[in-house]
């Protein structure tokens, strides 16, 4: 992972003081009671907020960080569990009834916004007020966003489940939502009415549909989404499927395009007009029983449909099935190539974070924990996978085996931090370049464990990882790559630690441990040269002049060979001049 950000030391010193003194004061405050806002004050108080951030965003141009000079600041290492009951098992409480630096458990408060939202880049705040008019201040960290929109602006109404009351970073009193699944949002519209007869329903189920195509068109996609959706309500109640099967075909793609896959899945599916068997069954799916009697243009509409199942399938990591599924796809329609899956972008937003468990400041790659927080928030099929097949170090408390509740998916964000903490890699460069800062997660590369002397390497093509073997590998040999390829061992161990929280004891290290000080220094300082020369190199700078460079290298090579011991590093590799022999053989 990239970690290319610097701190001075006192402002990473100020960051620590403020994360450490805010927790120690809200441990002092548990179960305080609340002290009511005046409703006047507070909502102004909101309002002028809102527009002090509009306009700093409007002035940026943007809303996200623009560089690195300001990455935002997190303090990440206190967590606690989603809730994990319906909301309508959980007893209502008021504002007034809050307790400060309490979760809530068992309770739950109906709440509606009062004032604009504040949005920030790593959090969005507002204020709300319950039945009694009790105003409070509620904020949402990190995970602002739902299908691209600001949760708080994209309604009007919320139930906040077991509400946890605490205290901001700067000393005031909040709600604050962590887990997406913590805060409900009470739908503004209902379904439609079904009318009395056939005639008329069909011609509302056509309108919504397109409704739907013309919201689609201005890729408005949630619109599009509650069109379709309204159209699919309707039409599933005529005596003929076709009407019902077109809507879900184009619902299919706007899900695709939000990313909900597991719903576009079933929508291509319930779009199939001869649907083949199911293809994890063992019939043949691409026999002639199944091809024939198609017309033409039923032929193309599955061909779509399919095209759209195993795009989702894709997504949802279920190569077989999008394997299957695409192949369905090109025995219907055999010269249609289709469209490229796309290749997913993360956001490559990265903050400064303060772990309160260790004291220690990382970069995070925050941008991606949101994506897949969003991802499994999404598609409920992902989420027991994540959790249950990922490394992280806080595996959840109580109730952690629950993935879902009849409110939707349940996503444990803590968890979703610290399995990302541990398992995602930066996209680098074959030449060690960090492509961009951007960080992915590869669920089943997340399996391989770290080995200074590694038997494969990581290699990209568009969003996909490839593992490739770099010596032969014996059945039952452990697979292992680097996470870390410094060729300075004290950065490397630190690295380690800090990243992945372990000390790498390979033979490597061991041999590497038994050097002496003045060694290890003499190797780090032409490492870094070394370092410095390859940059300038992959710069294209310092290779304007390439005999120079070489000469160098070669220098580099000779002095760096004097500080290994031949005896003891029979048969390991030199790290510190791997990647300058490779630029000689060039
Ligand atoms: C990407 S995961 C690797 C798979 C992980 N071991 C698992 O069981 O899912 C990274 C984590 O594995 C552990 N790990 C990986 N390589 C290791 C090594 N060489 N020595 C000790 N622990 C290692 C560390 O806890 C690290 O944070």
């Amino acid at each position: 992972m990239s970690n290319a950000v610097y701190l001075t030391e006192q402002e990473a010193a100020r960051i620590k003081t403020t994360v450490l003194n805010s927790a120690s004061k809200r441990a002092t405050l548990i179960g305080n009671a609340r002290t009511p806002r005046i409703a006047k004050d507070a909502i102004s108080q909101a309002t002028g907020a809102a527009l002090m951030a509009d306009m700093g965003a409007m002035s940026m141009g943007q809303t996200q960080a623009p560089d690195n000079s300001s990455i935002p600041a997190l303090a990440v290492g206190q967590p606690y569990p989603p809730c994990i009951v319906p909301a309508h098992e959980l007893q209502p409480m008021g504002l007034a009834d809050l307790r400060t630096e309490t979760h809530h458990r068992g309770f739950k408060l109906v709440v509606k916004r009062a004032s604009p939202v504040v949005t920030g880049v790593v959090r969005s705040w507002a204020m709300v007020q319950d039945e009694a008019e009790e105003t409070e201040r509620i904020e949402v960290v990190l995970h602002t966003l739902r299908d691209g929109q600001d949760v708080l602006e994209s309604a009007k109404e919320f139930v906040v489940k077991e509400p946890y009351f605490t205290l901001t970073e700067e000393g005031e009193p909040t709600l604050r939502i962590d887990h997406p699944s913590d805060l409900v949002v009470v739908p503004k519209d209902k379904p439609p009415a079904v009318p009395a007869t056939s005639e008329e329903t069909e011609k509302k189920a056509v309108a919504q549909k397109t409704k739907g195509n013309n919201a689609l068109g201005k890729n408005e996609l949630l619109a599009a989404l509650g069109h379709y959706t309204a159209g699919i309500t309707l039409a599933s109640t005529l005596p003929t499927p076709d009407l019902a099967r077109d809507i879900h075909r184009n619902r299919s793609h706007v899900n695709l395009l939000l990313q909900h896959y597991d719903a576009a899945l079933s929508d291509a599916l319930a779009a199939l007009i001869n649907p083949f068997p199911d293809p994890d069954s063992d019939t043949n799916p691409d026999t002639e029983q199944n091809t024939k009697n198609t017309d033409s243009r039923t032929t193309e509409l599955d061909a779509k449909s399919y095209f759209r199942a195993a795009t989702a399938a894709y997504h949802l990591t279920n190569y077989p099935t999008a394997l299957r599924y695409f192949q369905h796809q090109k025995t219907l329609m055999p010269t249609d190539r289709g469209a490229a899956t796309n290749i997913a972008r993360v956001g490559a937003l990265k903050a400064m974070t303060c772990d309160i468990r260790d004291e220690r400041m990382r970069v995070a790659p925050v941008g991606l924990e949101r994506a897949v927080v969003d991802r499994a928030f999404n598609n409920a099929s992902l989420v027991a996978r994540l959790m249950t097949e990922s490394f992280g170090d806080w595996d959840g408390a109580e109730g952690k085996g629950c993935f879902a509740t009849d409110d939707g998916p349940v996503v444990d964000v803590f968890r979703v931090h610290d399995i990302i903490a541990r398992n995602a890699f930066g996209v680098a460069g074959k030449d060690g370049s960090d492509a961009g800062g951007s960080a992915g997660f590869w669920p089943y590369a997340a399996l391989i464990n770290h080995s200074c002397v590694p038997n494969t390497q990581r290699e990209f093509v568009g969003d996909l990882m490839v593992i490739r073997a770099t010596k032969p590998i014996a059945k039952g040999e452990e697979i292992v790559h680097s996470y870390d390829e410094s060729g300075d061992y004290a950065e490397r161990q630190e690295a380690l630690l800090t990243m992945w929280g372990f000390e790498c004891t390979c033979v490597l290290c061991e041999a590497e441990k038994g050097d002496e000080v003045a060694v290890r220094e003499k190797r780090g300082k032409l490492a870094r040269e070394a370092d410095e020369l390859l940059k300038g190199v992959a710069a294209g700078g310092a290779g304007s002049n390439k005999r120079l460079v070489m000469a160098k290298a070669k220098r580099l090579v000779a002095a760096l060979e004097e500080t290994y011991d031949e005896k003891r590093y029979r048969g390991l590799p030199r790290l510190a001049s791997q990647r300058l022999q490779q630029l000689l053989k060039k």
